[in-house]
């Protein structure tokens, strides 16, 4: 039997996300909006494009929760994304709203599911998911450090011409403008890239880097990115749904490691048929821990507006 995907939110992230998982070719996906018929529109339009590219994927609408029983894997997308001058953090109580009703509708049709959150402030929405859902922290997991890491990895190819697949990095912390970019662990084919790049040019790329999502929001005026996020969901999916095993920073319910507590932060995570299944601890210097804390401090203050005590 095909696996069963679910994607909360035909928005901008969800519908490219159903686009790029149709494309796969591994799983049957549902499309799910509040707005009436605009997610089976999407979905038939998608539908219609499995000839002409060779997919077999089935692809469903709709504004009904039944529809989405039993899914392996659920992504929310659901919620308000960002205007230009604002930050994530204003979204906090619309989309715990959102995310909070989506959550349990979710689990009432698929308690057995890996949720994956995308919906900003993500650190917080991901808390909000983990708390309503009552799940094990291994199946609640929130999507940004793929991200994050996939623009300082284009930005780090950029600037010295080389491949974006020579170049590997981790970005840790919240998803905000205290995350923490590792340019100690910065290699372009195993080269650190201190030895390719001034130490100034590295804290510019670092810098827009922590403004990646911001720069296009103020390129796009009315909405966030998605091509790139819909991209990073997709290659957590593929790791859980072909048991992969790959190692990815994501938003994790930390519980000890990296000497944090209760609060989901970017760290390093194996994903795997069963969701997170290791946290990996790299060991930081004082002054990346120091980094890491302050963004763990930024991500804890939200979770207090929230109101939720675990
Ligand atoms: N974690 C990350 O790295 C990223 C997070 N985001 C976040 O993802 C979210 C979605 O972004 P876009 O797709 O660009 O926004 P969008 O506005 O294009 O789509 C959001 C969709 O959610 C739907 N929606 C609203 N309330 C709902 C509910 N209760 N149930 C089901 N659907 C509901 C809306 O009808 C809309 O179709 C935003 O919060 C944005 O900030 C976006 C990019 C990257
Ligand atoms: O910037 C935003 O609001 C959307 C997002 O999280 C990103 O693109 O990193």
């Amino acid at each position: 039997m095909r696996s069963k995907i679910t994607v909360v939110g035909a928005g901008f992230v969800g519908s490219t996300l159903v686009q790029r998982l149709a494309e796969r070719d591994y799983a049957d996906i549902v499309m799910y909006d509040i707005v009436p018929n605009m997610p089976q529109g999407k979905a038939l339009d998608l539908l219609q494009a499995g000839p002409v590219l060779g997919y077999d994927s089935l692809v469903t609408g709709t504004n009904d929760y039944a529809d989405t029983a039993d899914s392996d894997i659920v992504v929310i997308t659901s919620g308000f994304p960002r205007k230009p001058g604002m930050s994530r953090d204003d979204l906090l109580k619309k989309n715990q709203e959102i995310v909070s009703q989506v959550t349990e509708q979710i689990v009432r049709y698929s308690p057995n599911t890996i949720i994956i959150v995308v919906t900003n402030p993500l650190d917080a929405m991901a808390h909000v998911a983990l708390h309503v859902s009552g799940f094990p922290r291994e199946r609640v997991i929130g999507m940004a450090g793929v991200l994050d890491t996939a623009r300082f990895r284009t930005f780090i190819a950029q600037e010295v011409g080389a491949s974006v697949r020579d170049v590997q990095a981790y970005v840790l912390g919240g998803h905000g403008d205290t995350m923490v970019p590792l340019s100690r662990l910065c290699t372009v084919a195993g080269l650190p890239i201190s030895q390719l790049i001034a130490a100034e040019r590295i804290e510019e790329i670092v810098q827009r880097t922590r403004d990646g999502g911001a720069e296009i929001v103020k390129l796009l005026g009315n909405g966030s990115a998605y091509f790139a996020p819909s991209a990073s969901v997709l290659q957590m999916i593929d790791s859980i749904l072909l048991d992969k095993k790959q190692i990815v920073p994501c938003a994790v319910h930390l519980e000890g490691e990296y000497g944090l507590n209760h609060l989901f932060v970017g760290v390093p995570a194996q994903l795997g048929s069963k969701g997170i299944e290791k946290i990996i601890e790299i060991e930081l210097t004082d002054s990346e821990r120091a980094a890491l804390q302050k963004s763990a401090s930024a991500v804890q203050e939200l979770v207090d507006v929230l109101g939720i005590h675990n």
